[in-house]
Formats: C-alpha cells, sequence, structure tokens
C-alpha cells in the first residue's frame, strides 16, 4: 500500500493531503506565551476553523482527498503498542520528575484514543491535574504545561515530507515544535494505512523542517538554511535521498535567520513546472550550492562522499540542475513595501493543486493579481485568522499523494 504514497513535485496534481483542523491547542495561546509558541496574535479560535474548513473545501471540491492529522492519530493510538510510545514520548520532558510522571503516565493509559489525543495536542496544565502531588506541582505555576500544547500543528508541512515514496521525519528546530514529530513518526509508523512505507531521517537527527524542503523538479530538491534549517540538517538530507537514489541534486540555499524567512517557502514557492513565486527584495541576493553524489565509498549515507559546487544565483542553479533553460521568477508584490507586506502575510507560501493553480491568501492581492497575469489560476481563501500563526497554504498542508509530473 505504501507505494501508493508519495510526491517528486511541487506542482504534480495533488490527490491527498494531510491538513490539521486548529483546535483545543489554540484556545492555549494567550499573550504571555505567545511568542514562545510561535504566534504573533492570540487567533479567534472558532473563526480560524471557519477559515480552515473552507480551505479544506477548496481542496475536496478539486476531487482532493483530505486527511486530518488529529483523526490519523486516534485510529493510530488504537494500537496498545502506540499508546504507550505516546505516552512515553510525552513524559520523557525533565520538566516533570518522577512522581509526576508516574501518576500522569496511569493516568493517560486510562483514556481513550481520542482523549488522549486531545492531551498529546492541546497539552495538560498543571491546575488540570487531581494526583501526583509533589514537590514539582507545588512549585510549579498552576497555568504551566505539564505536557506543552502544539498550536504548530496547524503547519503540517513542517513535520514531515515525502520525498518521492518515501516519507521524511523531520526534526525541529524550536523547543515549542519538538514534540510534533512523535506524534507524526507515530502515525507513519503505526496507523495501518501507512504501515511499510520506508522512512528517513527522524526527530533525533540534525534539524530539517518541511517548510524548508522544496521539490523543485523529479530528483532536484532545494533545502533552505536558515532559523530552522541547519547546515548539517541539509547534508543529512542530501545523504539520505542520495542514498536512496531518491535525488541528484540537493540545492543548499542560505536564508536569512530571521521570523520573515523562518523556511525557504516563506520567500518561494513554485506554481508550474519552471515558474516561480519569489519575494523580490531577496531574489536578487538569494543562493544556491549545488550538492551532488560523486562516491558511495561504504555502507549507508554516512558512506556517501558528497561535492558541494561553488555558490551560484538561486535561479540559475535551480535551472541548471531542473534542466530547464530559465526557471520564471513572479514577484511578490508591486513595489517593495508592498512586496514586504504581502511576503510577511505568505504571499510567497503558495500550494499548487496541479501546474498552473496554485491556493494563495486572498489578503494578498498584488501578488495574486501578478500570479494570475502569469497564467496562474489563483484559488484565494480567507487566511485572517489562520495567519496569525506566519503560515500560508502551503505550510498548512503535507501533500501525501502527487501524480508524477510527465517525464
Ligand atoms: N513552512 C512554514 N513556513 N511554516 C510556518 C510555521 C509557522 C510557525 N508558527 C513556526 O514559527 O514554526
Amino acid at each position: 500500500m505504501s507505494t501508493s504514497h508519495g510526491a517528486d513535485s511541487e506542482v504534480g496534481r495533488l490527490r491527498t493531503v494531510m491538513l490539521h483542523r486548529p483546535g483545543p491547542e489554540l484556545k492555549r495561546l494567550t499573550p504571555r506565551n505567545n511568542d514562545k509558541l510561535l504566534f504573533d496574535g492570540i487567533p479567534w479560535v472558532s473563526r480560524a476553523q471557519e477559515e480552515h474548513d473552507a480551505f479544506a473545501e477548496a481542496l475536496r471540491s478539486r476531487d482532493v482527498e483530505v486527511l486530518y492529522l488529529v483523526e490519523l492519530l486516534v485510529e493510530t493510538l488504537a494500537s496498545d503498542e502506540a499508546r504507550e510510545r505516546a505516552i512515553q514520548g510525552a513524559m520523557a520532558s525533565l520538566h516533570l520528575g518522577d512522581t509526576l510522571r508516574q501518576y500522569l503516565t496511569t493516568a493517560l493509559q486510562d483514556q481513550s484514543p481520542e482523549e488522549l489525543a486531545g492531551f498529546l495536542t492541546a497539552g495538560v496544565r498543571n491546575d488540570e491535574v487531581r494526583g501526583g502531588h509533589g514537590l514539582v506541582t507545588s512549585l510549579l505555576a498552576s497555568d504551566d504545561f505539564l505536557i506543552d500544547p502544539l498550536p504548530n500543528l496547524l503547519f503540517t508541512r513542517d513535520s514531515s515530507v515525502w520525498v518521492r515514496d518515501r516519507v521524511a521525519i523531520t526534526s525541529l528546530a524550536m523547543p515549542a515544535r519538538e514534540r510534533e514529530t512523535q506524534l507524526t513518526e507515530l502515525i507513519y509508523t503505526l496507523h495501518p494505512r501507512f504501515a511499510g512505507t520506508p522512512k528517513i531521517h527522524g526527530w533525533q537527527r540534525e534539524h530539517v523542517e518541511g517548510g524548508d524542503v522544496l521539490l523543485l523538479a523529479p530528483g532536484v530538491i532545494a533545502v533552505g538554511v536558515g532559523e530552522r534549517t541547519t547546515p548539517a540538517g541539509a547534508e543529512r538530507l542530501a545523504r539520505q535521498v542520495f542514498a536512496a537514489d531518491l535525488a541528484h541534486t540537493v540545492l543548499a540555499v542560505p536564508i536569512a535567520q530571521e521570523r520573515a524567512t523562518m523556511h525557504l517557502d516563506t520567500v518561494c514557492t513554485m506554481v508550474d513546472v519552471d515558474k516561480i513565486v519569489m519575494y523580490p527584495n531577496v531574489a536578487d541576493s538569494l543562493r544556491a550550492y549545488a550538492v551532488t553524489c560523486v562516491d558511495r565509498a561504504g555502507d549507508g549515507d554516512a558512506g556517501l562522499v558528497l561535492r558541494t559546487a561553488e555558490a551560484e544565483p538561486f535561479l540559475v542553479a535551480a535551472a541548471k540542475a531542473m534542466s530547464i533553460d530559465t526557471l520564471h521568477q513572479i514577484d511578490t508584490g508591486l513595489d517593495p513595501v508592498t512586496a514586504e507586506r504581502e511576503q510577511w502575510d505568505d504571499g510567497n507560501n503558495t500550494l499548487a493543486i496541479s501546474p498552473r493553480v496554485a491556493v494563495a491568501y486572498e489578503r494578498n492581492i498584488e501578488t495574486n493579481t501578478r500570479l494570475e497575469e502569469a497564467g496562474i489560476e489563483v484559488v484565494a481563501i480567507a487566511g485572517s485568522e489562520l495567519g496569525s500563526g506566519r503560515g500560508g497554504p502551503r505550510c498548512m498542508s503535507c501533500p501525501v499523494v502527487r501524480d508524477p509530473l510527465p517525464a
């Protein structure tokens, strides 16, 4: 069954996508914790859900199968092994102390899969626990989390990424997001639908986030290196995709280590086989190091000998690796200021449903006009609340099946 899943580009006809409908984890956000939890504001949750439902509907109405992360998680947690692993993972936190850990472990074991999924995603606060009293519960504040909530689950792009028929479990850099990949690993390992799916990477490895991984064309992967994906993470991913023959070239693309450009997909996304929507304010300075494999000296990915070319302008290096004349750039915005505003609001962060059809936030009027002028059909969705986590349609989706591009 596993062979039917996977993607080898950003634009091949989207068949199946994994989303996360915002839920009670967003209700944990307060003005005191939102920075740490990586939200810029406090979303109005029911409106965020409406916006998200409209996003899902836009995909379904175009014959895309929508899977929800929490539904997959609940189904996964029907297995005793999954429950055991999920609880162990959540209890590994060094905040806890043995008294509380033992109490919580037993309490969680008694929950139904739905309830357990709720605690794993929305977290547990100190004042929500009735037992396990001891030093730790007494000294922690009542609103301290014993299990942290995961509001950024919304951005399913980052916690796993398919590269051809393999799924990479990523390794998230920000402490607020670390635990997300325990859940995606569990789903891809123990959910019956994904049984036997070959996996690469893993949350114990060097940091790589899915928002930094762009499948430019079959065999060509761009990896942003910045706030989230480290240079060592990019190298590790390159080794694994070469070892498994998933790609011939990995382009490592340095991006500024700041919030506005936290992932490569905040700066550019593919909207056609040879068109990319890109933030013009960085386009000229964006460079790429092409990495290839020149020898297989030993076993596993560590034995590969890699070659790193001199840095070149990103669009030049990309076109070369993709064996096309030009990778055409469509600019965000109209002028540098509009571009900066629309880039911040994820104007670059589009999700292609097929070549030349892309989902985008409706608010980025100038960018969407440019996309349309370039022959791209824009499927516009509302995102006033969804956007408060700083992520657009691409961040909020993990393509699980895309048709291969015609050769
Ligand atoms: N692929 C993306 N651009 N994801 C956006 C993630 C946003 C999220 N609040 C974070 O800071 O991690």
